[in-house]
This record gives C-alpha cells, sequence and structure tokens, in this order.
C-alpha cells in the first residue's frame, strides 16, 4: 500500500460514486424522498436498555478480509439478527470494498423492525439524506474522513431527519473530537485501518475519556464470550460484530454464545 490508507482511498471513491448519485437523483428530489420516508425506530434508545447491546452487521466482504460471504443472503442474515436478540442491525451499503449494496438497506429497513444503521463512509451531506430515504435509523461518521464543522453539521443533520448518528473513533485525539461535535453514541474501532491490526484493548483504553451519558460502542475484531466479559467489565454498553457472525452458520447460536446465554 502507499502512503494513503485505505480509508482515504475508500472515502475519494465515495465521492465519486456520490458525484454520479447526484446527477441521477438531484438534491431537491432525494429531500421530498426523506421527509417523507417514515419513521424508524430509534437507535440510540435500543442501545440504551440494559445489559450488552448488539450491533450485528451484514457484510458481504471487507479490505481486510476479502470475500467473507459467499453465499450472501442478506435478508435472511437479518431476520435472523433480530429473533436472535439484536438490538440493531449494522448494513453495509459501500459497493466497491465491500460489496454492500443501498437496496440491501432498503429491503432489510422494510423487512425488519428493529434500527439499522447505513455503515457508509458518509462524505457529504447527500448520503444522509439517502440514508433516511432507504429507511436508516442510524448513520455512521467516521473522524478520520470529515473536518470538526462536517462532525458537527452531519451529525445535526442526521438527528433534525430524526436518525441518530455513530460517531467513530480511533484515538484519544478522535474521541476528543467527537464529543466536542455532540456526539450521543461514541464507536471506538479497534481496528487500525492503516494497517487492518486488531485490538480490543483500543476500546477499553479509550472507555473511560466518554462520559456516562454518552452510549459506548466496542467495533470490530470481537470473536467471543471472553471478549464481551471484557468488555462489560469495563463499562462497555454496545458492540459492533460482523465477521463473527457473518462466518457463523447459526446465528441465533452465534449471538447467544457470545453472550454467555439467550438474549430474547
Ligand atoms: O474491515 C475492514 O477491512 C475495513 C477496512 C477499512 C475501513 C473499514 C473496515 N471495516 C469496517 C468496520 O468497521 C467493520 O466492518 C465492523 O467494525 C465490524 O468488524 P468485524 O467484527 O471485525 O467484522
Amino acid at each position: 500500500m502507499s502512503d494513503r490508507n485505505i480509508l482515504e482511498e475508500i472515502a475519494e471513491k465515495t465521492r465519486e460514486r456520490i458525484a454520479k448519485e447526484k446527477q441521477q437523483l438531484p438534491l431537491e428530489q432525494l429531500k421530498s424522498l426523506a421527509e417523507a420516508a417514515p419513521k424508524r425506530p430509534s437507535f440510540l434508545e435500543a442501545l440504551k436498555k440494559p445489559g450488552m447491546s448488539y450491533i450485528c452487521e451484514v457484510k458481504k466482504a471487507s479490505p481486510s478480509k476479502g470475500l467473507i460471504a459467499p453465499d450472501f443472503p442478506y435478508l435472511e442474515i437479518a431476520k435472523e439478527y433480530k429473533a436472535a436478540g439484536a438490538a440493531a442491525i449494522s448494513c453495509l451499503t459501500e459497493p466497491f470494498y465491500f460489496m454492500g449494496s443501498d437496496t440491501h438497506l432498503r429491503e432489510i429497513t422494510e423487512q425488519v423492525d428493529i434500527p439499522v444503521l447505513r455503515k457508509d463512509f458518509t462524505v457529504d451531506k447527500y448520503m444522509i439524506y439517502q440514508a433516511k430515504a432507504f429507511g436508516a435509523s442510524a448513520v455512521l461518521l467516521i473522524c478520520a474522513i470529515l473536518n470538526d464543522e462536517e462532525l458537527r453539521e452531519y451529525r445535526e443533520l442526521a438527528e433534525n431527519l430524526g436518525m441518530d448518528a455513530l460517531v467513530e473513533a480511533h484515538d484519544e485525539n478522535e474521541v476528543a473530537r467527537a464529543l466536542k461535535a455532540g456526539a450521543k453514541i461514541v464507536g471506538v474501532n479497534n481496528r487500525d485501518l492503516k494497517t487492518f491490526q486488531v485490538d480490543m484493548n483500543n476500546s477499553i483504553r479509550l472507555r473511560n475519556l466518554a462520559p456516562d451519558n454518552v452510549v459506548f460502542v466496542s467495533e470490530s475484531g470481537i470473536r467471543n464470550a471472553g471478549d464481551i466479559a471484557i468488555l462489560e467489565r469495563n463499562r462497555v454498553g454496545a458492540v459492533l460484530i460482523g465477521e463473527t457472525l457473518m462466518r457463523s452458520p447459526d446465528k441465533k447460536a452465534a449471538l447467544e454464545e457470545l453472550n454467555g446465554g439467550t438474549l430474547v
């Protein structure tokens, strides 16, 4: 890899993609669709429920792992997550690096009535209106690809549209920026997106930087009940899990195993 990291590369590709989508559906028309979209269940409230909250990811592929799920019945997977007691679903919509799609998001939000996070690389307000129009309850805002003004503006726009924002950080400085932007939900990614190394201690180390009225999410590399127990001991209230669940043939059994017992 060159000096440019994968995140910058994905962000640039996303800007190009969204520029094309804007030509197909101008912002004013998209705004009308977003405003007409029905209210969706609250992502924030779902994560605030007592006990560990599981955000279960629907993900076909990723830059670090390549193809994860050659057979990808995304709707069935989302329904299984709900039946297993997931608090929310994270649906990748980025097409080039994750093989995601807006269609996956639309169909899941139409047929599964728990909150769905649009997991994409938000680089333009247009994507926040899209998320609302496609039925999402929340958007992802990544500190590493947005400046302070964008972080605040995008979070406010998401909230004004009735959604929440999961503001993702990787280090102390980014957690501080997320909080300064008014984040109500801060996610710390355990994956270093420059090296792809995963270290769960990253979210544990940064946990105490977020006050108790902010929902704290540990993201990436969570594999087993031992990991969940360590996170719980460190006052982490929510986890975002992709690969471990995607590779499990029985999602309910996998979630129960992670949780050390049934969730529903
Ligand atoms: O996963 C990657 O390779 C990746 C690369 C560049 C940007 C983002 C990336 N992942 C997105 C995620 O944050 C994960 O899908 C999510 O946290 C779940 O992680 P995991 O449980 O390890 O699948």
